[in-house]
């Protein structure tokens, strides 16, 4: 079931177009990673879905209503860029009103403090909080009442690595129960294995929406091999695979997508020689780069 439908979308400040025929859907249970530089039009396009912002031309859908009724409302959580809450409030009284305000029972909020890791400081005032504190508040808030879609803008900032990890465990969650879920990031290396699709916005304009596999696939960028033997033997390695020397144990070869089951088996058949390979396809960060670069060239 599409949660989320935005079609040919424009949206126009004056003379200033910002967002431009833009099409994008989520589907209940998928995570979806809406990338883009400073000013693509990542926050406008959230504020359009949430009603918050008018739409110049084209439309969008929030489960069968429109952006901003209180039916679409009711069924989507929001999590802002800057997160704010009543600093006088402890985290359980804040996360206990957003329970009442979406009729959702208590218990819910307080099993919540404890899996957002907030058990221990959840009566302390949120004045008291860091920022990645109030980070966590503000995702207890999102998952309260497990809604069938969920915005997240920017949604790790401010959280240390072992708390992105468990943030992402939490999303993974709420796709698992049903929800459809959209974010908008910068930290792509910490998106590639954990959203089901990627959409990239350049200046406006959507230049991808596709798997992170299916991105590979369209963009062809090199693959990287690096491979390892021993101090006696890597000059033999080196003369029969090509490639760059890159310390007295490894050689560094790049291929084409196509050519790597061929490289692969020019390295296996050199034997036991070979003590390591690892294999890297395009990272996010390339492809991103890749098709960023494609529109801006073309504009
Ligand atoms: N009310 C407005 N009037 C005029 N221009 C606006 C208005 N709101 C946003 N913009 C412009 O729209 C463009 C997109 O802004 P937006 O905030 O959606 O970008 P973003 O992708 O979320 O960026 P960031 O990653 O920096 O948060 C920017 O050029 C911004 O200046």
């Amino acid at each position: 079931m599409t949660a989320l439908n935005i079609q040919h979308v424009v949206k126009r400040h004056g003379d200033l177009e910002t967002v431009s025929d833009v099409s994008l859907t989520v589907e209940a249970g998928e995570r979806v990673a809406l990338l883009g530089h400073n000013g693509a039009g990542k926050t406008t396009i959230i504020k359009m879905v949430l009603g918050l912002m008018p739409i110049s031309q084209g439309t969008i859908d929030v489960l069968g209503n429109h952006p901003g009724s209180a039916a679409a409302r009711r069924q989507t959580g929001y999590l802002p860029e800057s997160v704010a809450f009543h600093g006088a409030l402890t985290g359980r009284e804040q996360l206990h009103h957003f329970a009442r305000l979406k009729s959702v029972p208590l218990k819910q909020a307080d099993d919540l403090l404890d899996r957002v890791g907030l058990g221990h400081a959840a009566d302390r005032r949120i004045s008291t909080y860091s920022k990645g504190m109030r980070q966590r508040i503000g995702l207890a808030q999102v998952v309260l009442g497990q809604p069938k879609l969920a915005i997240l803008d920017e949604p790790t900032s401010g959280l240390d690595p072992v708390s992105r990890h468990e943030f992402y465990d939490i999303v993974e969650e709420m796709a698992h129960n049903g929800s459809a879920v959209m974010l908008s990031s910068h930290a792509l290396t910490e998106l590639e294995l954990r959203t089901d699709r990627i959409a990239i916005l350049s200046q406006g304009q959507l230049v991808a929406n596709d798997s992170l596999q299916q991105l590979r696939e369209r963009a062809s960028l090199p693959i990287r091999f690096k491979v390892t033997a021993s101090t006696d033997t890597i000059e033999s390695v080196s003369d029969k695979l090509g490639g760059t020397r890159v310390n007295c144990q490894s050689v560094e070869l790049m291929c084409r997508p196509d050519e790597k089951i061929g490289v692969l088996s020019a390295i296996t058949a050199l034997g036991p020689v070979v003590k390591d390979v690892d294999v890297t396809p395009a990272s996010l960060e390339e492809l991103y780069r890749h098709f960023s670069r494609i529109e801006e060239k073309s504009s």
